[in-house]
């Protein structure tokens, strides 16, 4: 088996003095290289919960996550870190650039740590901002701002790339062209990426789709041929 991540009955409780909330409960799940993920679910079923999991950004109250096959639940911080350093690349809805450094600048920082990464000036093109990479992210769109953020994420070259609400900030053609973008990245270098999203749309692009509901994953749809993301409409 090629999977990348395996995940085994993992649930995560939040304590908050008296209040207790089971934020996910129990969802097993398997994802292979080179897979496009879809996650849906109503506000608060737990999917940005599932991500943090296996992002290594939180740890689980229970059960198992296998990054090819190495335990992340008994993971040290520091192993933690490198898995976050090296495997995994973020793009959030809000794009935490850097104000005082140019979109260049803004990638390359990311790429200074990371053990392959891609060339800064080739992806920069890629997203279509050769010509603004000397610009400060005040001088650049919302759109072109998300850009360098995927940018800063590609570039690492991580084995997996993590999104959540990607186009939520974005118009529909920008949105289109985001998504564009992340599915590129995840034929040409084969990588696996899961994006959250409330558009359901989106899903048709992915090879499968994970609804959530309650902190469980309630369902898995596959789509032996996902639709282009040119073709998305939401
Ligand atoms: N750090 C935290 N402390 C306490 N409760 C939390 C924490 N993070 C999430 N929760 C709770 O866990 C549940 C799941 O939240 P989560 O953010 O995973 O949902 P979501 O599906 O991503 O929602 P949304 O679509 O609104 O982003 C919610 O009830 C939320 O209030």
């Amino acid at each position: 088996m090629n999977a990348i991540i395996r995940v085994k009955g993992i649930s995560k409780v939040y304590q908050m003095g008296e209040v207790r909330v089971e934020a996910l409960k129990e969802v097993s799940f398997e994802i292979n290289q080179g897979e496009f993920i879809v996650v849906l679910g109503p506000s608060g079923s737990g999917k940005s919960t599932m991500m943090n999991l296996i992002g290594g950004m939180d740890t689980v109250s229970s059960g198992e996550v296998y990054y090819k096959g190495q335990p992340l639940h008994q993971a040290t911080e520091k192993v933690l870190t490198e898995y976050r350093r090296h495997a995994v690349g973020f793009v959030f809805q809000f794009y935490n650039l850097m104000p005082n450094l140019t979109a260049y600048e803004n990638v390359q920082m990311a790429v200074q740590i990371a053990k392959d990464p891609l060339n800064v000036k080739e992806v920069l093109a890629q997203v279509g901002l050769a010509d603004r990479a000397d610009h400060f992210p005040a001088q650049l769109s919302g759109g072109q701002q998300q850009r360098v953020a995927v940018a800063r994420a590609i570039a690492k070259n991580p084995d997996l790339l993590l999104c959540d609400e990607p186009t939520g900030a974005l118009d529909f053609a920008t949105g289109v062209q985001m998504l564009k973008l992340l599915k590129e990245f995840s034929v040409q270098y084969k990588k696996t990426v899961m994006i959250i999203t409330h558009n359901a749309g989106i899903a048709e692009m992915a090879d499968r789709v994970f609804y959530m509901k309650d902190g469980r994953l309630e369902n898995i749809t596959v789509h032996p041929h996902p639709v282009p993301p040119e073709e998305v409409v939401w």
